[in-house]
């Protein structure tokens, strides 16, 4: 930000030297002079105790800085925000406040207060970070409030049900087969650790790509998406340079996301073509297209442009990406750092598919896997991949008896305190999956502090989808590879790109499994 301030007023035109020489000619009388500075730094004065005045005023009892930094508030902070910092707000109390370029920010960070916010969609209504909009669209569904984001959601629920999941765990199993035969194959030319921060990246792309649009998107086409999507990721920081001008991290998403639509639209046309013909759906699209085409189909609307198909599927990449990204880095590191647990998840592979590492899980398969379910949920819970969600006042909302948000403020639910809350999960930093397998824990017993995925009319939408996705790579992984994680002092630190990730990457190396 600091550099781009810089690069544009370098870019400004500057008075030359003989302007400057003759401006310097210009003679105020002295008390003139005397009376503009004055009078400049009387108004300078003002503001700033005004806007010290409207930040305590909206903040009242809450706790947070007595002061906010003139003009730019805890900007710094956000330019480089740490784990710490935001354990630090989040434990300064259920509801916090600071500011940040005057924007007024109100953090929750209790399970009744973030529920509230997410549970309250009169008063309050997701806002993604600025840059968010620029590259998804301003007309993307996802930007849909009330009733109306309630019945394009609804049409929606209809790409994940039972019998679609089940068609896109076998395309997720060869994807995910296939890459791991590509890191072993990597590791055999190499056998030095390497982060898996990129590679599982990859593998999620091209898992959601091949779910989503199937064989209609070419392999080139899903090369380029994959090899793009990265400018998106770093464009999605909580504060960005707002101009999308050449330079720019936004600048570089929003040409990213230009070439990934016109690819997905594409896909769209192909899948439309081939359901005309009485093809087999193949892929998510292939679902929906025959959905809309079923007569019985009772939805709201039976018509989706390509754009807007592709719109939507642009949604769940960019709804996705980045959280299976962290959710599968920590997966391997929590599997790799416990060996007890790998075991045990090995002990349950072995007795639900004894000896049949090659034939394609199933989610039946994975239905019989309790234990495996219980890991991912543990490991989603120990690190979530979405830590908060940013929400906008509406309209003043009364959040508790005694504090009233501003309208026009941000509101922000977090989860991490609901999460690692002790009386709800007891070791709370601990993986333990275990918790998870006893119906009456204080875990089973209060799902309400689960809040891995939200909660509430914007609730992810793709649930099971994550949960199955990270469950079959994990499961596969764990039957046809081992993996060592080489631990550096930054394994456990957390890096924070929207979603968070080990500082180090996640450094592994893999060798095949042997069976007995
Ligand atoms: C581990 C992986 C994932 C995590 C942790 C995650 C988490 C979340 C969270 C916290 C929200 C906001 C909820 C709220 O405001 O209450 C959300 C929304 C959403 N997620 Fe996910 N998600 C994941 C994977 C996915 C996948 C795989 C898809 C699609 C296939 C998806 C699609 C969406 C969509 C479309 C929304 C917006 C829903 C709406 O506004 O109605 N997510 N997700």
């Amino acid at each position: 930000m600091i550099v781009m301030l810089k690069a544009l007023s370098a870019s400004v035109p500057m008075p030359s030297s003989t302007s400057l020489a003759h401006l310097s000619n210009i003679q105020l009388p002295a008390s003139k002079a005397a009376i503009w500075t004055y009078t400049t730094i009387a108004i300078l004065f003002a503001l700033l105790a005004l806007e010290q005045s409207v930040y305590r005023y909206k903040k009242k009892n809450l706790p947070g800085d007595t002061w906010t930094i003139p003009v730019i508030g805890k900007f710094a902070d956000s330019m480089k925000p740490t784990m710490e910092g935001y354990m630090k707000q989040w434990n300064s109390g259920a509801l916090s406040a600071l500011s940040v370029f005057n924007i007024f920010i109100v953090m929750a960070s209790s399970t009744e207060y973030s529920r509230k916010i997410l549970n309250s969609p009169s008063h309050a209504e997701p806002c993604l970070v600025h840059s968010a909009k620029q590259v998804l669209l301003p007309d993307n569904w996802v930007f849909l409030t009330g009733k109306e984001h309630v019945a394009y959601r609804r049409g929606l629920n209809n790409l994940f049900t039972h019998k679609a999941l089940g068609m896109y765990f076998n395309i997720m199993d060869s994807v995910t087969r296939k890459y791991i035969n590509r890191w072993l194959a990597d590791a055999a030319a190499d056998s030095t650790e390497k982060p898996i921060m990129m590679t599982v990246r990859d593998l999620n792309m091209e898992t959601s790509l091949r779910v989503f649009c199937g064989s209609h998107l070419p392999e080139h086409a899903a090369r380029e998406i994959n090899d793009k999507y990265w400018a998106i990721t770093v464009a999605l920081e909580l504060v960005n340079f707002p101009l999308a001008i050449p330079g720019t991290k936004v600048y570089r998403a929003i040409q990213a996301r230009k070439v990934a639509l016109a690819w997905l639209e594409l896909a769209a046309k192909r899948s439309k073509e081939a359901m005309s013909q009485g093809k087999e759906p193949q892929c998510m699209l292939d679902e929906w297209v025959t959905l809309l085409n079923d007569p019985a189909y009772k939805g709201s609307r039976k018509e989706f442009s390509d754009r807007e198909m592709a719109m939507v599927v642009f949604s769940f990449l960019f709804a996705s990406q980045d959280a299976m990204s962290s959710g599968l880095i920590y997966g391997f590191q929590h599997l790799a750092d416990h060996p007890d647990i790998l075991a045990k998840i090995r002990e349950e592979q072995s007795r639900v598919r004894p000896g049949q590492h090659d034939r394609p899980m199933t989610l039946e398969d994975l239905d019989q896997m309790p234990y495996l379910k219980a890991v991912v949920k543990e490991s989603l819970r120990v690190k979530p991949p979405v830590t908060m969600v940013p929400y906008l006042a509406t309209k003043a909302f009364p959040i508790s008896d005694t504090y009233t948000v501003p309208s026009g403020s941000m509101v922000i639910p977090s989860f991490y305190n609901s999460l690692h809350d002790p009386k709800v999960f007891p070791e709370p930093d601990a993986l333990l999956p275990e918790r998870w397998l006893d119906p009456e824990s204080p875990a089973n017993k209060n799902p309400q502090n689960y809040l891995v995925f939200g909660s509430g009319p914007h609730k992810c939408i793709g649930i099971e989808y994550a949960t199955m996705n990270i469950a079959l790579v994990l499961a596969l992984a764990s039957e046809l590879t081992e993996w060592e994680h080489v631990r550096t002092p930054r394994s456990d630190k957390v890096r924070i790109i929207a979603t968070i990730f080990p500082q180090d990457g996640c450094l592994l190396k893999f060798t095949p499994r042997r069976h007995a």
